[in-house]
Order: C-alpha cells, then sequence, then structure tokens
C-alpha cells in the first residue's frame, strides 16, 4: 500500500448531516438513529460508543449503504466529494470494498471458509480494476498481509480460513477490507471474540492504517476500554441519539453527560 497524505484533501473523509433512520414498529416506527451528525477526517478516528440497541450498528450501516430494506432513511452522507446517499445500488457496490473497507465483530462473515486467503485478496483486486493482471494481483497479496500485520505472509496466503488462529483470521479480514485502499473503514465491534493481547494488537493496527495509510476509521464498540485504546475522537450514543463527543481522553476522563459518566462508572464498578 501506498503512504496517503492525511491530510491532503482539506476536508473531511466523512461527513453525516442530520441523518436518521426509522425503521417499522409494531405500534410506532422505530427511530434506531435520529439526526445524527457527525465526521471522521483522513487519517481520523471516530469511535461510537454505547450500549446494546443505541444505534450505532444502524448507522454504520447505513454509511455502508445497508441499512436493510424496510429501513426509511434521511439526511445527508458524504464521502470525500461523493453524496453517498445519491449513489444507486450498483454505484454504491463498486464504493464499497474500493472506497469504503468493512472488517465484521466475526472475520468469518467477510472470509470465504472454502478458499484459500490468498485468492480471495486478488479477487476484490481484480473486481475493483486496481491491478489489471493476475501475476500483478498475486504479487500484492504478502505486502497486504504484512500491512495487516500478519508474519509469514506467503504461508498465510495459502491457508484456508479455518487453518488460522481468531486473531490471524481477523487480521486477514482486515487485509481484505484495506486491500483497495479505502479512504473510510469500517469495523464493527471487530475485536470482542478476541483476548486482551490480541485485542490490543488490532486496534494498534487501526492506529497504523490512520497514520501511515491516512484511512479514516469509524469504529463501533460497546466497551469503554477499546474506546480509550483507540484514541481519536468518541461519539457517545444513545436511543439512537449521539449524547456526548469529543476527544476520546476528554470524554472518558471527564464525562459532561451523566449517561457518559454512568457508562464510565458501570466499568470502573466492574473492574473493582
Ligand atoms: N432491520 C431492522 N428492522 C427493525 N428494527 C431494527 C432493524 N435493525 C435494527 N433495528 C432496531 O434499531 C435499534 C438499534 O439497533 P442497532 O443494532 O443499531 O443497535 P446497536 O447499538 O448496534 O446494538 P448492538 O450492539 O446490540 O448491535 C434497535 O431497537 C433494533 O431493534
Amino acid at each position: 500500500m501506498t503512504p496517503r497524505d492525511p491530510g491532503a484533501t482539506g476536508r473531511p473523509g466523512l461527513l453525516v448531516e442530520e441523518l436518521s433512520v426509522d425503521y417499522p414498529g409494531r405500534d410506532s416506527p422505530v427511530h434506531a438513529v435520529d439526526a445524527v451528525s457527525l465526521s471522521v477526517e483522513p487519517g481520523g478516528a471516530l469511535v461510537l460508543l454505547g450500549e446494546s440497541g443505541s444505534g450505532k450498528t444502524t448507522l454504520a450501516r447505513t454509511v455502508l449503504g445497508l441499512p436493510g430494506r424496510n429501513a426509511r432513511v434521511t439526511g445527508r452522507i458524504r464521502l470525500g466529494a461523493t453524496d453517498l446517499r445519491a449513489l444507486t445500488e450498483r454505484e454504491f457496490s463498486r464504493v464499497r470494498g474500493s472506497r469504503i473497507g468493512y472488517v465484521p465483530q466475526d472475520p468469518t462473515g467477510s472470509l470465504d471458509p472454502l478458499r484459500r486467503i490468498g485468492p480471495q485478496i486478488t479477487e476484490v483486486l481484480r473486481r475493483h480494476r486496481v491491478v489489471t493482471t493476475r501475476r500483478a494481483a498475486r504479487d500484492a497479496v504478502p505486502g497486504l498481509l504484512t500491512t495487516a500485520g500478519i508474519p509469514e505472509p506467503e504461508r498465510i496466503a495459502r491457508s484456508f480460513p479455518h487453518e488460522l488462529s481468531g486473531g490471524l483470521r481477523q487480521r486477514a479480514a482486515i487485509a481484505l477490507a484495506v486491500a483497495c485502499e479505502p479512504e473510510l473503514l469500517i469495523a464493527d465491534e471487530p475485536t470482542t471474540a478476541l483476548d486482551a493481547l490480541v485485542r490490543s494488537q488490532i486496534l494498534d493496527l487501526f492506529g497504523g492504517l490512520r497514520s501511515r495509510h491516512g484511512i479514516a476509521v469509524l469504529l463501533v464498540t460497546h466497551d469503554l476500554a477499546v474506546a480509550r485504546r483507540v484514541g481519536g475522537q468518541v461519539a457517545v450514543m444513545r436511543a439512537g441519539r449521539i449524547v456526548e463527543s469529543g476527544p476520546a481522553d476528554q470524554v472518558l476522563s471527564r464525562p459532561a453527560h451523566h449517561f457518559t459518566a454512568e457508562l464510565v462508572a458501570a466499568r470502573a464498578g466492574a473492574r473493582r
């Protein structure tokens, strides 16, 4: 991957304005996301922090263009100069994987269990025309696996997902997500299934992708420790709304909103 100057465009990588997502409910609509505005600049990180059901995943999936068929979406979403809400489904499928990478909680959600890691990456590179020949795609694989912190990339490229540890599988999923050098990487609870050491290593990897490649990271978590480790900005969500946002160390050390204070206190209580 080539380094990109994080501030080169001088404009926010991702800009979300007044975004609302409703689903039909039994009696009245469910306001899963309610008039949310946020931005993530190139090379920056925004952690969406909140309890289960607060709307984090719905927000992330809507930015990915996958809010669900029954969703009613209003508001604006821009990536660089592109109005994502104006794209057709066909146009959006070209943006996903090339300009927006996605890392799910469970890497088996993005890796094909029946194919070796290497061919999965070459297929993405060729589908999005990052390279034109099979040979060039194959040559790019070890470097991409190395970028994702994978040792022995040639051996891993020949492995099937089930032959890898959970941490290596998640790294392979990250390599797949950043293969086309996206401007934005969306990660939804990417470390929940991993042990503490591997979790820290993966979160540090996101830091490297930000600083060295200028990728903007939008990370969804319910875990305060993850938000602290990622650093950057935090937006605390509750019932579809952002109740507080700002630099992670500030928001998590000196919360201004009582709900954030409760989250911090609950975490401190759980550690005692
Ligand atoms: N496709 C859907 N149809 C109907 N309601 C939905 C749909 N997707 C999400 N919701 C509702 O939207 C609200 C927000 O859910 P969402 O999954 O975004 O929260 P979350 O903060 O990501 O929680 P979790 O961490 O448990 O995934 C919930 O009330 C959920 O039931």
